[in-house]
């Protein structure tokens, strides 16, 4: 029997009729660190969204943890996209992330210490428990998306799912927010939308490229320590175009380097 804790099988789906994703299969074990890539428009959010249950597959099947993903709750932590105007209104930094915990407050719709506490260790696990009653639109970027990380840590998920995290964010906070989910994948599944190749090369164990079809490739330790090595100069950058031609696919990279 399978030991995944996500399994698609022969999924297919369409918006109004328009087919995006088409027979995918693939599984995801514990604690894997998978990297769902691939060009714009290919389907990357959609398949997560469809693991999430927020979409229903139109044909084929998704299992988390054996049962269909409505039926699995808080198991998933979900970090969605930030965009800086979700967040261009005066709360605090511990307001976002007692969001996090809004199905667990009294009946009075309170929270009590111990939720508190719960949010406030959140924080302290992405290191921004001093930033607590900080406004989150004072914050940059790679901050908010910490924030962002800490909401969805709260209800203690196994998996962790993010839809671009490091989009908008400058090199260093990519790298930063990429260790935190190294981190966290000592004991939880993290699976990340991303388009940044140099991050998902360095730290990713799997990268499932998605442009309808989806294809799913294996990135070995010794990659990962080389790339992610280079990732620790500034100037670091690891080609993901060079990789893909390797491949036989075409992906355009976005730094300017000799590929651009
Ligand atoms: N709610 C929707 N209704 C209709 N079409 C949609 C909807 N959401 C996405 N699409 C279309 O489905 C296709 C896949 O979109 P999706 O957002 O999954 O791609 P993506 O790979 O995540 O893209 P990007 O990298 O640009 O975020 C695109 O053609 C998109 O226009």
């Amino acid at each position: 029997m399978s030991s995944a804790v996500v399994k698609v099988s022969n999924l297919s789906f369409s918006y109004d009729g328009q087919l995006v994703l088409e027979d995918v299969s693939l599984e995801v074990e514990k604690r894997d660190f998978l990297a769902i890539i691939g060009p714009n428009g290919g389907g990357k959010s959609t398949l997560l969204k469809l693991m999430m249950g927020i979409l229903i597959p139109s044909e084929g099947e998704i299992y988390l943890f054996g049962k269909p993903p409505h039926e699995n709750g808080t198991i998933i932590g979900y970090v969605p996209q930030e965009t800086a105007h979700n967040l261009d209104f005066p709360i605090t930094v511990l307001d976002v992330v007692l969001m996090g915990l809004l199905h667990k407050r009294n009946r009075l719709r309170r929270y009590d210490d111990r939720l508190i506490k719960k949010a406030m260790d959140s924080l302290e696990r992405v290191k921004m428990e001093n930033f607590a009653t900080r406004r989150i639109a004072e914050l940059s970027g790679g901050q908010r998306q910490r924030v962002l990380i800490a909401r969805a840590l709260c209800s203690e998920p196994d998996i962790l799912m993010l839809d671009e995290p490091t989009a908008s964010i400058d090199f260093i906070g990519q790298r930063e927010i990429f260790e935190l989910l190294e981190e966290l994948n000592r004991e939880k599944t993290i699976i990340v939308v991303s388009h940044d190749m140099s991050m998902v090369m360095g730290y990713a164990k799997h990268a499932v490229y998605v442009h309808k079809t989806a294809v799913m490739h294996n990135i070995d330790s010794h990659t990962r320590y080389q790339i992610k090595h280079q990732l620790q100069d500034h100037e670091g950058h690891y080609c993901g175009a060079e990789f893909w031609a390797d491949l036989g696919r075409k992906i355009e990279c976005t730094k300017e380097c000799k590929h651009a």
